[in-house]
């Protein structure tokens, strides 16, 4: 509002006649004269105080302004302390901070739709347009299921956009995501993670991974999610000066090791205030009954004080259930406190996941069936079926705090093919080793010279001749190992090989990944050691050497899923090498017959090796035993098998994957992604603002800065320009090309900077309709509602910033339903100030009551807007709290503090939610002729 009033040193003022000088700030008072600073154009002015055209500038609740730094605010109150005005507001990170009056932006542009109209400032009509297609797309986002979902660089992979979806939707979610390896756990984690910061649940996120990971991690979520995490390494740990290096960045990726190798750096974390924590390869993190590691120690302490935690591992029992149990303990340590309870409960699955499973399957209920549903808590009577499956599944085990999908359920994935090579086992091996164990690693006893006797490397040798030129990657357990095969493939057969172990530095790895990986001139092999190439993508490769084979069933899983992962396209083939007649024949016996753990994932083999390992260990010291072994195996494996896929793992796979969610939430991201609204937006505003775009190879647009830009530069477009698609197949294949869409850093930017501004605030548009008469007026209005409140209450699912739109007739009949905005194109009189002008000035009066009237108007559309917003919240977030509550009475996994952080948030909802503002945004005036 601008009002007249006294001046006072500090006041800011608006000239009425020059408002390109910027913001005025009153510099003195002399006499009868008040000197005037324009610090944007460093001018000054006198002016005589009673004929000054000057106009006092107070903001209203709901502006959105600047401050001198730049920093975007929107106005939450307005106090007056002698005569010098101070804002109370809001940051869009949801901080609140007082403003003096002294301190706003100098070059600060207020959008005054109606002073804009009158004194017939107006812009281009196209501006008023892409201004209401802004509001109206902003609105269509605000309770999108796929928010966050659609603007990932990646393949719509159905389960993982139902998982992401669930878990995002929940208030600070701690889950397990353990599905199988290569699944895309990191892009689950990313597309939760995306939606969590679109919406402002999530602003400080820490992702935690073992080292070598660290790179890959950065580039996932940059390439995919356009996300700039910032890497803590040592170096850049040190080089911060701040107090704690980990407040100086919103985003951060460190490694475990780090934070636990140094006392500082683990300290620093523990302060770092974060809403979400992602920690990778989470099996890592060991825990028994009598202790637990120092890694496990700290991300203890991590999640204790975070809010939002996700835990990643393939394997989630690898080195045991108690493990497990563990690191479910980490989300939830009041559910999960009792490690013998949670055995036994676990036993109990098994007759309710039988009955969702025959419910799925439609099959005809028995009469034990209805009676164990009787037995059941809570009321699943009259309820459809799809209804109680959803019960059943919700409702027992850990379901909601595990999500496990496996190659079974999903499908789709090639096939693997064993292809094992019997060789005589040197003498040598024999003897030297200490023990049985020892032995599957043999070369380890021996000195260098080992390269010279063991018939590996020539077979080696000559299956790289053989499969040349196809990629070859080989893993085996020691980093001495790898270091000595490559001198040995050079030194005998010219053969260069890539390598990756854990003593390498992560620069190191990732040229050798690259290395490998180029096409024309990579080389044929990688030499790979377990820990360096865990969690790596080599799904472009299709031949796997195991030159030796681990003890523990889940490192042979997360060997082979270095190929078996998404996007691998053929059938791959697992090379082994078998030193007959000793431990490492026996061991892969064991993994062939007794597991059947090459030619697909076995989901009993962590149990079963868990039961037999005094058998095995037994049979690798005396091969006598090993038949004995396999047929025990086998009978176990079954058995196991058969309970898993029966009791727990069926639970787990119906919660983990819901494939009508998944359905829905594809075919959603797939009619927007077809639409080419966001193609058709931007383009427009290139158009609009003087950004050159042209097409460019493949569909794809080439946009670079024009000469002509509306400002010097446009958000997100360096000077040389860039190639976008807003193809999702083109986005998957080019990579350097940017996927834009309506979630692209650059379309929110261009959004923000629209509604921001006051570009399109007041236009004029001349329609020739032929009607004859005389010309006739309609005033369309867009007044926005919006409701300030903290972003992690979300308040825009229930009222997002709403735009409504008005359209006056001459009589001040509101015709928005009748005619559409489209509908009135016309003839833009901006180039016509002059006659805008005379229009304006002979109706001035006509409009000043229209524009009150519309006041009216909008005022009460708003309160109908609130009470039906307010009903809406009360109803979802009323059924949400009875849903976690009647939870809660029959599966522990409903953490009491999740039900009250729900209550208080509907609360918090229902105050916020009378607190809507109103104002006018933009205005139009049509005239028809
Ligand atoms: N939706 C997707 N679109 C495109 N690529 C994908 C998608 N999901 C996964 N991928 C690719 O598949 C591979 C495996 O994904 P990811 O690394 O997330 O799996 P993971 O389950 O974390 O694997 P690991 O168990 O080895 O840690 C990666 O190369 C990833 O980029």
């Amino acid at each position: 509002m601008l009002t007249a009033c006294e001046f006072l040193p500090g006041q800011r003022w608006l000239s009425e006649t020059q408002g390109e000088l910027g913001l005025g700030l009153v510099e003195a008072v002399e006499g009868r004269h008040v000197r005037m600073a324009y610090p944007a154009t460093g001018e000054t002015r006198l002016y005589a105080m009673r004929e000054a055209p000057l106009a006092r500038v107070e903001l209203a609740t709901g502006e959105r302004i600047r401050d001198r730094a730049g920093q975007a605010l929107r106005v939450l109150e307005t106090r007056s302390h002698d005569g010098l005005l101070v804002y109370r507001c809001e940051t869009p990170d949801g901080d609140v901070r007082e403003l003096p009056e002294c301190e706003l932006d100098d070059r600060l542009h207020l959008n005054r739709p109606r002073q804009r109209l009158l004194s017939g400032r107006l812009d281009g009509d196209r501006w008023f347009t892409l201004r209401y297609r802004t509001w109206l797309q902003g609105m269509r986002e605000a309770d999108s299921p796929i928010l966050g979902l659609l603007g990932a660089r990646v393949a719509l992979i159905p389960h993982q956009l139902a998982l992401a979806a669930e878990v995002a939707g929940r208030d600070a979610p701690r889950v397990l995501l353990a599905d199988e390896v290569g699944l895309g756990k990191t892009i689950e984690a990313g597309l939760i993670l995306h939606r969590m910061l679109l919406t402002g649940r999530a602003r400080r996120v820490l992702i935690v991974t073992p080292e070598p990971l660290l790179h890959q991690w950065l580039v996932e979520m940059r390439r995919r999610f356009n996300l700039r995490f910032a890497l803590f390494d040592r170096g850049r740990f040190e080089a911060i000066a701040e107090s704690n290096p980990f407040q100086a960045e919103q985003q951060v990726l460190c490694s475990l090791d780090l934070l636990v190798s140094r006392p500082d750096a683990g300290r620093a974390v523990l302060d770092g205030q974060w809403d979400l924590l992602v920690v990778d390869e989470a099996h890592h993190l060991t825990w028994s009954e009598s202790g637990a590691s120092p890694e496990y120690a700290l991300v203890a302490s991590l999640a204790e004080r975070t809010p939002g935690v996700l835990l990643l591992t393939a394997t989630p029992e690898q080195l045991g259930r108690a493990g497990h149990f563990g690191r479910l303990r980490l989300l939830d340590p009041a559910r999960f406190h009792d490690y013998a309870a949670f055995q036994d409960e676990e036993s109990g699955y098994a007759p309710v996941a039988a009955l969702a499973a025959r419910l799925l399957d439609g099959a005809e209920l028995s009469e034990a069936d209805r009676n164990l549903l009787r037995a059941l808590p809570g009321d699943l009577d009259g309820l459809s079926r799809e209804a109680i499956i959803e019960h059943l599944v919700d409702r027992h085990g850990t379901g909601r705090v595990l999500f496990r999908n496996t190659r079974a359920a999903i499908h789709g994935f090639p096939e693997r093919r064993l292809l094992s090579h019997a060789l005589p086992e040197p003498d040598v091996y024999r003897t030297l080793a200490a023990d049985a164990v020892a032995r599957l690693t043999p070369e380890r006893a021996l000195g260098a010279d080992w390269v010279e006797l063991d018939p590996r490397i020539d077979w080696l040798i000559a299956t790289l001749r053989a499969l040349r030129p196809a990629k070859v990657l080989l893993i085996c357990a020691h980093a001495r190992t790898v270091l000595e095969l490559r001198e040995a493939l050079l030194r005998r057969a010219g053969i260069h090989a890539a390598i990756f172990h854990e003593g390498m530095e992560i620069v190191e790895r990732d040229r050798a990944a690259a290395y490998f990986a180029a096409a024309e001139d990579g080389t044929q092999i990688l030499l790979c050691s377990e820990i360096g190439s865990e969690g790596r993508n080599f799904q472009f490769v299709h031949h796997l050497v195991l030159f030796d084979l681990p003890l523990e069933p889940d490192l042979l899983e997360q060997r082979i899923g270095r190929l078996d992962r998404i996007g691998q396209t053929e059938t791959i083939r697992i090379h082994v090498p078998v030193l007959t007649g000793g431990p490492g024949e026996v061991l892969f016996r064991w993994y062939a017959e007794g597991l059947g753990a090459f030619d697909v994932i076995c989901p009993a083999a962590s149990a079963v090796f868990a039961q037999l390992r005094g058998s095995l260990l037994a049979a690798l010291e005396d091969p006598a035993r090993t038949d004995a072994l396999l047929a025990e195996g086998r009978r176990l494996t079954d058995r196991i098998d058969a309970e898993l896929s029966a009791g727990r793992d069926r639970l787990l796979e119906l919660h983990s994957h819901r494939p009508a969610v998944s359905a829905m939430l594809v075919e959603t991201i797939e009619s927007v992604d077809t639409s080419g609204d966001a193609a058709e937006y931007l383009r427009r505003f290139w158009d609009a603002f003087g950004v050159e775009h042209e097409p460019g190879p493949g569909g794809s647009a080439v946009v670079r800065p024009g000469l002509h830009m509306l400002h010097e530069t446009y958000p997100g477009l360096p000077e040389e320009g860039l190639t976008a698609t807003f193809a999702r197949a083109d986005a998957l294949v080019h990579e350097d090309r940017e996927f834009l869409t309506w979630e692209h850093p650059m379309t929110r930017a261009t959004m923000e900077l629209l509604t921001a501004s006051d570009l399109g605030a007041a236009a004029m548009t001349l329609v020739r309709d032929g009607h004859g008469k005389s010309p006739t007026l309609l005033l369309e209005m867009l007044y926005v509602a919006e409701c300030p409140a903290p972003p992690d209450l979300q308040v825009g699912r229930f009222l997002p910033p709403t735009v409504l739109r008005l359209l006056l007739d001459a009589e001040g009949r509101d015709r928005a339903g009748e005619i559409a905005h489209d509908a009135l194109q016309g003839e833009c009189l901006t180039q016509n100030l002059k006659l805008a002008r005379s229009v304006v000035q002979s109706q001035a009066s006509r409009l000043a009551t229209l524009l009150k009237r519309g006041e009216g108007l909008a005022h009460e559309a708003l309160g109908a807007l609130e009470t039906d917003a307010l009903a809406r919240m009360q109803v979802l977030l009323g059924a949400e709290l009875e849903r976690l509550t009647a939870l809660a009475r029959v599966n522990p996994t409903v953490r009491p503090d999740e039900i009250e952080r729900l209550r208080t948030r509907r609360e918090s909802l229902g105050q916020a939610l009378t607190r809507t503002d109103l104002r006018l945004d933009a205005v139009r005036l049509v005239v028809m002729a």
